[in-house]
C-alpha cells in the first residue's frame, strides 16, 4: 500500500510566492480530505517558520493555515515541515497544538545530524516523524543510506529521498530507494518527493514505488517549486495502474486538481528553459523565483545563474548566493576597464 501525501499547500506555495489564505487552503484541504489522501502538508513553502526576507514573505501565518486546514479535514493527517535553522522546535510545537500529526523534518542531505532534537522531540510526542534528506541527488546511495540510519537512529518511521532539484532520472532514484531500503530496519518506511524539471516527476515516483517506497508526495496540477512535484492525480492514476493500491479516490483528487487548484495557480506549471536548467544544473528547484529575480535585477540570464549556481554546489540555506552568482556573472560580462580600481 503507497501512501499519497500531497504538498500542493507546502511545496506549492514557492508557486504562489507563499500566498494562499485560510479560505483556499480549507477549500484544497478539504478536496483533499474527501479524495482519501493520507496527509496534507501545510506551511511556508520553507516549512514554519520560514516567512522572511530571505526566503520570501507569506501572506498568513503558518499557524492560521495549519489550523484552517485541521479545521475542514476528517481523515486526512495534517503534516507540517520544519527545516532546523529556518524553523525552531517551538514552531513544531505550535504546529502540533493546531492539528499537525505528522512532522517531515528535513535536512540538506549530509546533515541528518542536526535533525536529532526534531525527529526526537516529534516521536517522543506523538506524531509521525518523517526524515526528508534534501538534495539527495548530490551523493552516492550508500552515503545517503548513513545519513537515513541516523534519521531513524533518532526516532524517525519514514525517511524521505527528496528530489530537490529534480535531477533524477528512474533509475538513479530507484538505486536510491533500494539503498535506503537495504540499509535501514524493515519497520522504518522509505518515501520518496520528486520535482518535474527533467519531466521525470511520475516517472521516477513510480520507480521509487517499484524499488520499495511506500510514502509518495505530489502535488495538485503539479503545483510546486521549479517545474512542479510529481502531478499528484496523474501519480494516484499511474500507481493504480501500475498494481499499487493507495486508497485514493481518482475522479475526487482529479476535481480538486481542476476545479480549485487550477484557478490558484500564478503561472504556468511548465518546464521552460529556466525551469529545466534547474534539474540539469542540479539546483534546489525553490531557488527559480530567486534566480529570475536576481538574474533580471543584474541583466544577465537567469539560466546562466542556474547553471553557475550548479557549478558551485550551492545548497538550500545560501540564498544570497544567488545575488552574488548574478552579480559575478554581470561582472564578468562587463568588466571594469583595465586600470579601474573598480570602485569610486
Ligand atoms: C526549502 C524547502 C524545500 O522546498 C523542501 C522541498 O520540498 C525540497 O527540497 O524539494
Ligand atoms: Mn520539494
Amino acid at each position: 500500500m503507497i501512501r499519497l501525501v500531497d504538498s500542493s499547500l507546502r511545496d506549492g506555495m514557492h508557486s504562489v510566492r507563499h500566498s494562499f489564505s485560510p479560505e483556499q487552503v480549507a477549500l484544497v484541504a478539504a478536496g483533499l480530505d474527501r479524495a482519501g489522501v493520507d496527509a496534507i502538508e501545510v506551511s511556508h513553502g520553507d516549512g514554519v517558520g520560514g516567512s522572511s526576507i530571505q526566503y520570501g514573505k507569506a501572506a498568513f501565518s503558518d499557524e492560521a493555515l495549519i489550523e484552517a486546514a485541521a479545521s475542514v479535514v476528517q481523515r486526512a493527517q495534517i503534516a507540517a515541515l520544519l527545516l532546523p535553522g529556518i524553523g525552531t522546535l517551538t514552531r513544531l510545537q505550535a504546529a502540533q497544538r493546531l492539528g499537525a500529526s505528522v512532522a517531515r523534518v528535513a535536512t540538506h542531505c549530509t546533515e541528518a545530524d542536526i535533525a536529532e532534537q526534531h525527529i526526537g522531540w516529534a516521536a517522543e510526542h506523538g506524531m509521525r516523524a518523517i526524515g526528508f534528506l534534501m538534495m539527495s541527488h548530490m551523493i552516492e546511495p550508500a552515503e545517503l543510506a548513513v545519513q537515513a540510519r541516523l534519521m531513524e537512529s533518532y526516532g524517525a518511521s519514514v525517511v524521505y529521498i527528496v528530489d530537490s532539484a529534480g535531477a533524477m532520472v528512474p533509475r538513479t532514484a530507484a538505486e536510491r530507494v533500494r539503498a535506503l531500503r537495504d540499509g535501514l530496519d524493515g519497520a522504518t518506511e522509505v518515501g520518496f518527493h520528486a520535482h518535474n524539471n527533467l519531466g521525470c516527476g511520475v516517472g521516477n515516483a513510480l520507480a521509487a514505488a517499484d524499488a520499495g517506497a511506500t510514502w509518495l508526495d505530489g502535488s495538485l496540477r503539479g503545483l510546486g517549486a521549479g517545474a512542479g512535484n510529481a502531478q499528484l492525480e496523474v501519480l494516484a492514476a499511474a500507481l493504480e495502474r501500475s498494481g499499487h493500491a493507495t486508497g485514493v479516490e481518482l475522479f475526487p483528487l482529479m476535481d480538486v486538481a481542476e476545479d480549485v487548484v487550477a484557478s490558484l495557480m500564478e503561472r504556468p506549471q511548465i518546464i521552460d528553459r529556466t525551469a529545466l536548467s534547474l534539474g540539469y544544473a542540479g539546483v534546489y528547484s525553490s531557488f527559480l523565483l530567486h534566480a529570475e529575480r536576481a538574474a533580471a535585477k543584474f541583466g544577465v540570464e537567469p539560466r546562466a545563474v542556474l547553471m553557475e549556481l550548479g557549478r558551485r554546489r550551492i545548497v538550500g540555506g545560501q540564498e544570497d548566493m544567488i545575488i552574488d552568482a548574478a552579480a559575478q556573472l554581470a561582472a564578468d560580462s562587463h568588466p571594469a576597464p583595465t586600470g579601474s580600481s573598480g570602485s569610486a
